[in-house]
């Protein structure tokens, strides 16, 4: 179907209506669109407020006994009536987030080949499959997704695309992964009003190494083990050429890609083609963004502060050199002197440049030469030797801030700012709970995915940990980054977008000491990223779009941004809106 005026003397609109996730909004059709669509006899003749919609969704969704299942239940909604999904998301965004989102998203990759087939009618995708084995069937593919699209003219200009090879905290997926790309991109319509028919989700099968999946009888992956790195780059390479030539200045985000892939494809794109990453990138912003909140309220002077990362991944590294450039732009200091606040760990301890293994790539960057010979093989001694001031964990390793940790970091700082950040939440490296109790409620809290409030035993003081997760900065930038049409996403973008967020907290949320906004004003926050986005994309001299060029100022380019969000059906007369 395309936005064409609608022939209501053809009866195969009754066929399109009935088959569109879109266009089906089911009970609350009124009476005089049915008859205009054919469409009398197949509803119960009772039609349904807005209100009762959704009010019997949620209650459908509140009955399911566990996450997973309404996990299934929210898929098969939006892959059934888009538009009552997204009303029923938007109105319930803190108790729906968790579910279609970290933590559940995390329990429903894991067990996605087990469930795939009931989140959404037979046939219908949920996203484009590419298997390594059909390097050379590209353009079939992407025409076979194009042929698919319920209105052809409308053709993707985001994707998140993965390999599975590194979900979350939760390792090497396979095909599995799907369930992020999918995940994220509902979080762009709902968060930042990227239009839902123009998203597309991608799930590159290159195999797995895992072999619990490589012999799990209803894997639904490709079950062979993955390529080396040559032939990955290879084939990365063909779907990128593929990927832009059908959807010609498409925003790529790439998702959950295994550390050292994860920055070499960025290094290698990010030049040449419109995309971000957003476990190195969103990441580093939204935490950036976080850590200037905490700086604020931790008492002392930015210069002085040490911050020390237990994790060294795509993430940790990622985070560590946003963090970097927050020294360099505000505080004047050289990327030498910058660079000499951080001090990254991992699993072998303190990373040095003499601790004698060879340093992962992307790991030398941080490496200290400082030393003078000494090691530090455990968190702890670490945390004795370093001294900071801030310790970050993107190692997703559970419980890691153990006791001793949480207290060293209390005895150390008045109020130590600790950022667990590793997903899903069973990765965590505490919990609020443990962070709050182990350092005399005077911890500065951020973990990645979100923790329930605790209130201190014997008052009533209810505290709310912050969420440091990238869902705050990647639909804004997206949005931004779809309106601005960019060249490329230079580092000042993300920086711009990393301020915006910071300063995006309202006095009602600073009264609270929130390090980031509330999650039900996601909308209003991802407006001004990327307003912020595109403020600084026309400042770099790379926004293409004659539009964002034409604006004066940043109120206008808010403006821009927000008449440009989609929002779902609400109201009757916007039924059939446009088409008639
Ligand atoms: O998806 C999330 O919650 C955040 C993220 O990108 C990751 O942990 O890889
Ligand atoms: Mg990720």
């Amino acid at each position: 179907m395309t936005n064409d005026p609608i022939d209501f003397d053809d009866q195969s609109v009754v066929h399109h209506w009935v088959h569109s996730s879109f266009d089906n909004q089911g009970t609350v059709v009124p009476a005089e669109v049915r008859t205009k669509l054919h469409l009398k006899g197949l509803l119960p003749p009772g039609v349904d407020s807005f209100e009762n919609q959704e009010a019997r969704a949620l209650e459908q969704l509140r009955v399911k006994k566990t996450d997973l299942d309404k996990y299934i239940f929210l898929a098969w909604l939006k892959n059934t009536n888009l538009q009552l999904f997204y009303r029923l998301l938007l109105d319930n965004l803190e108790e729906i987030t968790p579910i279609i989102y970290t933590p559940t998203v995390g329990a429903a990759c894991l067990q996605y080949s087990h469930i795939l087939p009931f989140l959404a009618p037979p046939g219908q995708p949920d996203g484009l499959f590419i298997s390594i084995n059909d390097l050379d069937n590209l353009d079939e593919i992407f025409t076979n997704y194009k042929a698919s699209l319920d209105e052809p003219a409308l053709t993707p200009q985001i994707t998140v695309i993965t390999d599975g090879s590194r979900i979350l905290g939760l390792g090497d997926l396979g095909v599995n992964g799907m369930g992020i790309p999918v995940g994220k991109l509902q979080l762009y319509v709902a968060a930042a009003g990227l239009d839902p028919r123009r998203t597309l989700p991608i799930c590159l099968d290159f195999g797995t190494n895992t072999d619990k999946y490589l012999k799990d009888d209803l894997y639904l992956g490709l079950r062979q083990t993955r390529p080396a790195d040559e032939q990955f780059y290879a084939a990365v390479d063909k779907v990128m050429t593929a990927l832009t030539r059908h959807f010609p200045h498409i925003f790529i985000q790439f998702e959950d890609f295994s550390s050292e892939h994860a920055f070499e494809l960025l290094h290698k794109y990010r030049d040449n083609y419109f995309c971000f990453n957003d476990d190195i990138q969103g990441t580093g912003a939204v935490i950036l963004s976080g850590f200037i909140n905490a700086i604020k309220q931790a008492g002392i002077e930015a210069t002085d502060h040490r911050i020390l990362f237990h994790g060294a991944g795509s993430a940790g590294v990622g985070v560590a050199k946003q963090l970097m450039e927050y020294f360099v732009i505000e505080h004047g200091l050289t990327e030498e002197e910058a660079k000499k606040k951080f001090w990254l760990s991992d699993s072998k301890g303190l990373i040095t440049l003499d601790r004698g293994d060879k340093l992962a790539q992307h790991k030398v960057f941080f490496a200290r030469n400082d030393n003078h010979g000494h090691q530090s093989k455990n968190l702890l001694d670490t945390i004795d030797y370093v001294k900071p001031t801030a310790l970050i964990g993107l190692c997703a390793q559970s419980g890691v801030f153990d006791k001793a940790v949480l207290n060293r970091m209390a005895a150390l700082n008045q109020k130590p700012i600790v950022f667990p950040l590793s997903n899903p939440s069973a990765n965590a490296e505490c919990t609020f709970e443990d962070a709050m109790v182990h350092t005399d409620n005077r911890v500065i809290f951020a973990s990645g995915t979100a923790f329930p409030a605790y209130t201190i035993p014997g008052t009533n003081e209810t505290r709310v940990p912050g969420q440091g997760n990238n869902m705050y900065i990647f639909p804004g930038l997206g949005l931004g980054a779809t309106l601005a049409k960019p060249r490329v996403i230079t580092d000042t973008m993300i920086y711009a977008a990393a301020r915006a967020l910071a300063n995006s907290l309202n006095e009602e949320e600073k009264s609270h000491s929130f390090l980031y906004p509330r999650l039900t004003r996601i909308r209003e926050v991802s407006v001004d990223v990327a307003a912020a986005l595109c403020r600084q994309a026309l400042d770099d001299n790379v926004a293409l779009d004659k539009v964002v060029q034409s604006l004066p100022n940043s109120t206008a380019l808010r403006e821009h941004a927000k008449v440009n969000m989609w929002s779902p059906v609400r109201t009757t007369d916007s039924i059939i809106g446009s088409k008639i």
